[in-house]
């Protein structure tokens, strides 16, 4: 089994980007304003945590944003090295944030429902450098887009990462007793959670720990 890079979201201070940091995490989560979730922070503060992580460490503004103008200026409040687009572009027009942001990665999250899923991230996958599929709901009347604590059927997954050419997080419930499955099933590129390693909001040590070496494998 290969062992998945990391990614730990809803990073809401430079204390918490710290910790996720020295306990093996890859990449980190800032999340922008969203209509709904746990992990929502401001646009400074974004800024803020962005300019002192380390490299190699990847920093994710998490947008909610649909439209490419309204996702450029967006970014251009918070300079992280990757977006990650919550919510579907309403139109396909990935080839605008190209454009602007060449040097920025670009990850689409694909809210995993069906098998209609599996026809959506095939084809946005020649847009964006990685999908991350995730367990939100955007047909809710507010819109619920991440940081849900619930698994979705990695089955659909699993067929999503064997049909696309580029790198796949999994998302959306992952925790300390869950992870090994959910690596054998999907075997994606990297994982990613959220509410599983805090503690009344917070991020939590020991949690961390226990993540980390559950998939010490
Ligand atoms: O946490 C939020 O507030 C949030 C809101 C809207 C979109 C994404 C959000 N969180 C970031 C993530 O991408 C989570 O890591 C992902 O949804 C998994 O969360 P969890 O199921 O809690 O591990």
């Amino acid at each position: 089994m290969i062992k998945p890079r990391v990614k730990i979201c809803c990073i809401s201070s430079i204390e918490e980007a710290m910790t996720a940091i020295a306990h093996g995490a890859s990449a980190l989560g800032l999340v922008g304003h969203m209509p709904s979730g746990p992990g929502i922070i401001s646009d400074a503060l974004i800024e803020q945590i962005a300019r002192k992580v380390p490299p190699p460490v990847s920093t994710f503004l998490l947008t909610s944003e649909t439209r490419p103008q309204n996702i450029i200026t967006h970014y251009k409040r918070v300079n992280t090295t990757t977006i990650q687009i919550v919510d579907a572009l309403e139109k396909r027009e990935y080839e605008a944030l190209r454009k602007e942001l060449p040097n920025v990665k670009l990850v689409q999250v694909i809210h995993v429902a069906d098998e209609s899923s599996k026809k959506e991230a095939i084809e946005i996958s020649q847009y964006v450098d990685a999908l991350l599929l995730d367990s939100g709901n955007p047909n809710l009347p507010i819109k619920e887009l991440g940081g849900t604590g619930r698994t979705h059927n990695w089955e659909i997954s699993r067929q999503i990462r064997e049909a696309i050419q580029i790198p796949l997080f999994l998302a959306g419930g992952i925790n300390k007793d869950n992870v090994k499955q959910a690596v054998q099933v999907v075997q994606p590129f990297g994982l990613d959670l959220c509410s599983s390693v805090r503690t009344d909001g917070k991020l939590d040590p020991e949690k961390l720990e226990d993540f980390f070496k559950a998939i010490d494998f």
